[in-house]
């Protein structure tokens, strides 16, 4: 049970529909975005309805909530503790343990609800943060103190992408980590818990979990609860903090679910009307000052693999690089599954990753193109009538499709090959290896699941 601030008004249901609760209050009541408590179950006031009655969305079960259950104001927002005590800890979206420890003894706890720094305040550093898979860096290298994006329909493999990039950098990372999960599925969320604590980095991180099987209401306030912990990280001890999120199209989901029980009319592909403020409230609190950086990145579902669903779109906008994964690559077991032409990032830039880094990605690029191209009459006419220049770009482009799949860690259990993690400069060697080579001794299969290329030296 959350804990609560002194009791101030009080009041009683009028109706429950679903997850959501109107109550009145005799006398001045509550205001919106307070929370309230109907018997144990927690509520938010969203909105005031006609005959002013408040109307809550409930954090929780409505199970044995009734016409005329008493209603008590606490007297402010859903507030968390924040501070050094959530540290090594796994929270619910009050801040509440849910690791089976005594709750963070923590003195300071904040509203969740918060205004994004000033802009004259943000900073971008146009620095790159190096994962060590081929794929990411080469092609959609991840900005510090920048927002990236991870998309993918079902199954396509966004969980263990996110996870192999905590692996990667968690350890490194000079500040704390969060990893917020939003509406996806608890097994997974103890996976990584137990998998942080076998790492040894649990004690300079954070999990805040609303998942699945939560009422909406959680699933649409864990993240600001996550930020508002992050945020004292950044502001209080100038501290860099590395953001995860699983799965920022949960929060639009839940928040498109809060806004039907509301009763409002939903906009286009049934989305809520509020759709863009919403997830401006939440993105643009991610953000980078003097003070400290917050580096994010977020796994995003895309519905039915259609990238112009409403939610994708806005949530593409918000970011600085994106990570598309593609079902076809998966489907070819060309893991992890990065759509080489699809991603993209800002830092891509000869100004930021240097003029070699940035030849080397287009003409990989190209490569593909090309290949992409000649696919159809490859398949019509067969690969010999192929121009030997065509052929070449085929042989090229079936090695360099290869070269950056990757063994991950996070699966190494199911694939039985230990994770491998490569340098930049050896992917960029890599790559400009095979772009320079016409003839090729050694058959595709030999780049496969492979780390640098030095590894196939050593398989000779
Ligand atoms: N890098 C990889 N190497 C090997 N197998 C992978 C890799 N990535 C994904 N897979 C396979 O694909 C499956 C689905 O991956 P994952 O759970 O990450 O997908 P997802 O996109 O998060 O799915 P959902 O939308 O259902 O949450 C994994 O269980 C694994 O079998």
């Amino acid at each position: 049970m959350p804990d609560t601030a002194p009791t101030q008004a009080t009041g009683h249901v009028v109706a429950v529909r679903g997850g959501i609760v109107d109550a009145v209050f005799a006398g001045h009541g509550p205001e919106i975005d307070d929370l309230l408590y109907a018997g144990d179950v927690a509520l938010q006031v969203m909105t005031f309805v006609e005959g002013g009655a408040a109307r809550c969305i409930a954090l929780g079960g409505v199970q044995g909530l009734g016409l005329g259950t008493p209603v008590r104001a606490s007297g402010g927002p859903v507030r968390v503790p924040v501070g050094e005590a959530v540290l090594g800890r796994m929270l619910d979206v009050f801040g509440a343990p849910i690791d089976g420890l005594p709750a963070p003894e923590s003195d300071a706890r904040r509203s969740i609800h918060r205004a994004p720094p000033p802009l004259a305040a943000r900073v971008s550093r146009a620095e790159v943060l190096e994962t060590g898979i081929k794929a990411i860096d080469l092609l959609a290298p991840i900005e510090r103190g920048g927002k990236t994006g991870l998309f993918g329909g079902a199954g396509v493999g966004k969980t263990v992408l996110l996870s192999e990039l905590i692996h990667n950098t968690v350890e490194h990372h000079r500040g704390v980590s969060l990893f917020c999960g939003i509406g996806e599925r608890s097994r997974e969320a103890e996976e990584l818990w137990r998998e942080m604590g076998d790492a040894g980095v649990r004690d300079k991180m954070v999990m805040l979990f609303g998942q699945m099987n939560a009422a909406p209401g959680v699933r649409f306030l864990v993240g600001k609860a996550a930020l508002t912990m992050a945020e004292w990280f950044r502001d209080d001890r100038s501290q860099d903090v590395l953001l995860l999120i699983d799965n920022i199209f949960r929060y639009v989901q839940a928040g498109s679910e809060v806004s039907g029980l509301m009763g409002r009319m939903p906009s286009r592909v049934g989305y809520q009307p509020t759709l863009a403020t919403e997830l401006a409230t939440l993105q643009e609190r991610i953000a980078s000052t003097r003070e400290g950086a917050i580096t994010s990145i977020q796994a995003v579902y895309v519905p039915a693999d259609d990238f112009t669903d409403p939610a994708a779109a806005h949530i593409f906008s918000h970011l600085s690089a994106s990570v598309v994964l593609s079902r076809k690559r998966a489907s070819e077991g060309l893991y992890p599954a990065v759509d080489p032409l699809g991603s993209t990032s800002v830092m891509l830039t000869p100004n930021v990753v240097g003029q070699r880094h940035y030849d080397i990605a287009r003409a990989v690029r190209r490569t593909l193109a090309e290949y992409e191209d000649l696919r159809d009459i490859i398949a019509m006419l067969g690969i010999e009538e192929l121009s030997a220049h065509d052929r070449a770009i085929v042989a090229r482009a079936r090695r360099l499709e290869r070269f950056l799949t990757q063994p991950f860690t996070t699966v190494a259990g199911s694939t039985g090959e230990g994770g491998k993690l490569v340098t930049l400069a050896e992917t960029l060697d890599g790559c400009e290896t095979i772009l320079n080579q016409t003839e090729f001794d050694r058959p595709e299969s030999d780049y496969y699941m492979i780390g640098s290329l030095v590894d196939l030296e050593g398989a000779a």
